[in-house]
């Protein structure tokens, strides 16, 4: 595999590459810049992917904020919905035709997603996505998480449709001791703290099911699925709304300004 790192910290992404060339021996990992806060960037960040000329096998989509204070993103939208949701709804969608080029019949090509349990008490508010009503930073994370789950599961119905060798699966990577806790109120910081050890999984423990759905010979040829402890659960019920998941898809074309292929799909 040839690994990029997309991230918004310079310094972090290129820690990563030094360690996994240390780890490994292999000179192909690198950084590219990509903050996911920033539609502007992200298009960027493409361009340059696309200048590269690789094949594209495998997206992940993993990076995430939780419970940060109420602000907006570079482009005005709540920095959840923004972030989370928005950023790797357009980076897929921009990098769509790539995978699609990259997977075969025997080699699909794959696209995880990672969400989480949070999903579970999440409430789309269709009318409201930016929380400008009323905000709370939990509604608008489990809200954020709940969105990825429903865009996977359209995007997987286009690419069926499609007839594209690309599969799209969503991740729950489970309670996982890492620095996504950095903006939870102090006492919870401390149970954290003290408990961490034993209830929490490591980051590599927590990275387990997004690396099976990324490579696992069992995943061949499945999309659609929610994967949690490296095997298929059910997701809320209100994921496999078909209804809903259309018209999420449709209204996050529009905030992204990317033309919406699902209309030309049954
Ligand atoms: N830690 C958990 O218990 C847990 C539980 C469920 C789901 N998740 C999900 O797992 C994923 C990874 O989180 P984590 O636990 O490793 O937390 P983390 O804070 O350690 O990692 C988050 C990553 O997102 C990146 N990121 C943040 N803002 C960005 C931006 N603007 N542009 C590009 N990259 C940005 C950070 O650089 C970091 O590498 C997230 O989507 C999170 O919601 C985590």
């Amino acid at each position: 595999m040839h690994v990029i790192i997309a991230g918004n910290s310079e310094s972090e992404g290129q820690e990563a590459v030094r360690k996994i060339k240390e780890e490994t021996l292999t000179g192909k990992v690198e950084f590219l810049y990509c903050d996911l806060a920033s539609m502007k960037s992200i298009r960027q960040f493409v361009q340059q992917f696309r200048a590269k000329n690789c094949p594209l096998h495998v997206l992940v989509n993993n990076a995430g904020v939780m419970l940060v204070p109420e602000r907006k993103t570079e482009d005005g939208f709540e920095e959840h919905f923004g972030l989370n949701y928005l950023g790797h709804f357009l980076l897929t969608n921009l990098l769509l035709d790539m995978l699609k080029q990259s997977g075969t019949h025997s080699h699909n090509a794959r696209i995880i997603t990672v969400s989480s349990a949070t999903h579970y008490v999440g409430k789309l508010h269709l009318g409201d996505l930016q929380s400008r009503c009323s905000y709370s930073s939990h509604g608008a994370y489990a809200q954020s998480k709940l969105a990825l789950v429903l865009f996977t599961y359209q995007l997987q119905h286009l690419l069926t449709a499609n007839g594209s060798h690309v599969t799209a699966n969503v991740v729950d990577p489970g309670v996982v001791n890492t620095e996504l806790y950095k903006h939870v109120f102090w006492v919870v910081k401390m149970v954290k703290w003290m408990t961490a050890w034993l209830l929490f999984k490591t980051a590599e423990e927590g990275a387990s099911t997004t690396i099976y759905a990324a490579v696992s010979p069992e995943v061949e040829g499945v999309g659609g699925c929610y994967l949690y402890n490296e095997e298929r659960t059910k997701s809320a019920e209100v994921t496999y709304d078909e209804e809903l998941q259309r018209r999420l898809w449709t209204e996050s074309c529009k905030m992204v300004g990317i033309s919406d292929e699902s209309r030309r799909v049954p």
